[in-house]
């Protein structure tokens, strides 16, 4: 292949990763995005034991939510549901499909065969504009919830447990969603079901599987580039072995470590309106390593797309006016897609 050749260089970063080439140009940071220097570890996220939270010593487990919430909107959550070797056994299924051939995994390609953008199945994000700031990185994006708007098409067919195990997954995922939510909604002394109630039956889950080749530019290239999430809330499962996730605390990047035997919930944009700004939704990014590659998931909740969302009016007063409009999430959802390709973020729209 001859470098230099612009459309002979493959847009899947697998590709450009296996064929040797150096990330393009259009991988590149500014140099205010650049992961420069080594971020330090925030030791100090919780493990949140969700048994402990409803039980007889739940108030030093609620303490250390609420210390969580206050001040990095994301911690790590053990629970009964997610036993260990569940966790790894979703982990296999994201490693077994992006070790497929190339073209098997095109069959789930998020390009029509005009080469339209699709939301969901397997390639790159959506290029919004010419100088958008490419992401190292590849997915593959499911819609899980509700189940019977799932497009069965563009779930893999191998591994042949892809299905069921997602689909198993996605179940025991939504119950720790769900007892998360009443936490914190208790954590606001809101009533236990606010936030579940909103979110309801006809609430969307999407999983997004992401892989991330080693990158030999590592200190100019981003996995991911600085965002919130547009969730209610976000579950990761992040890879055992290697680190990648850095989340911005009083303007200092922090790495998020490792817990392999728990999962990472993330505050998102719609709670932070929704909790009138009490408690925000963490910006965070992803940096590449230059010898090793690396996977996670994604599990994004979200209100319906035709719902409104506001704050609650309980916390919102003559102290504490409300800080944010009352917001359509499918118009919400619409400009973080566009904000996030310009690596801005959408919550200012909300604001008011
Ligand atoms: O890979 C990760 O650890 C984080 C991914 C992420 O932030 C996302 O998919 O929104
Ligand atoms: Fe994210």
């Amino acid at each position: 292949m001859v470098i230099g050749e612009e459309e002979a260089v493959p847009n899947l970063v697998q590709e450009i990763a296996l064929s040797g080439h150096e990330p393009p140009a259009k991988f590149f940071q500014k140099e205010e995005n650049s992961p420069v220097a080594a971020a330090p570890l925030a030791s100090d996220i919780p493990i949140i034991d969700l048994v402990r939270l409803f039980q007889l010593d739940s108030d030093q487990e609620s303490g250390r939510l609420k210390m969580a919430l206050e001040t990095w909107g994301l911690f790590h959550v053990v629970s009964d549901q997610l036993s260990v070797s569940f966790l790894d056994e979703v982990r296999g299924l994201a490693k077994k499909f992006f070790y497929l051939p190339k073209e098997e995994k095109l069959r789930y390609r998020n390009l029509t065969d005009d080469g339209e953008f699709k939301l969901e199945g397997y390639g790159n994000d959506r290029i919004a504009s010419e100088d958008q700031v490419l992401d190292w990185n590849d997915r593959l994006y499911l819609l899980v919830q509700p189940e019977n708007e799932r497009n069965l098409q563009l779930w893999p067919e191998t591994p042949s447990s892809f299905r069921s195990v997602l689909h198993k997954f996605s179940i025991e995922l939504r119950k720790v969603a769900n007892i998360v939510l009443k936490a914190i909604a208790l954590a606001l002394e809101l009533e236990e079901n606010y936030f579940t109630d909103r979110l309801g039956d006809d609430a969307s889950a999407y999983a997004r599987f992401n892989y991330y080749p080693s990158c030999p530019k590592s200190d100019v290239v981003l996995g991911m580039k600085p965002h919130s999430d547009g969730s209610v809330l976000t579950i990761l499962l992040l890879d055992k072995d290697v680190d990648g996730i850095q989340v911005l605390k009083d303007g200092e990047w922090f790495t998020v470590p490792i817990v392999p035997h728990a999962v990472l919930v993330n505050l998102g944009d719609q709670l932070e309106i929704m909790s009138n700004g009490i408690f925000k939704s963490p910006v965070h990014r992803v940096v590449t390593n230059t010898q090793k590659e690396r996977i996670s998931m994604a599990m994004f909740y979200s209100c319906n797309a035709k719902k409104y969302i506001e704050p609650a009016s309980c916390l919102a007063d003559e102290t504490r006016p409300k800080l944010y409009k009352k917001v359509m999430v499918e118009e919400y959802l619409g400009k973080l897609f566009e904000a996030f390709a310009q690596g801005k973020r959408a919550i200012d729209f909300a604001k008011i």
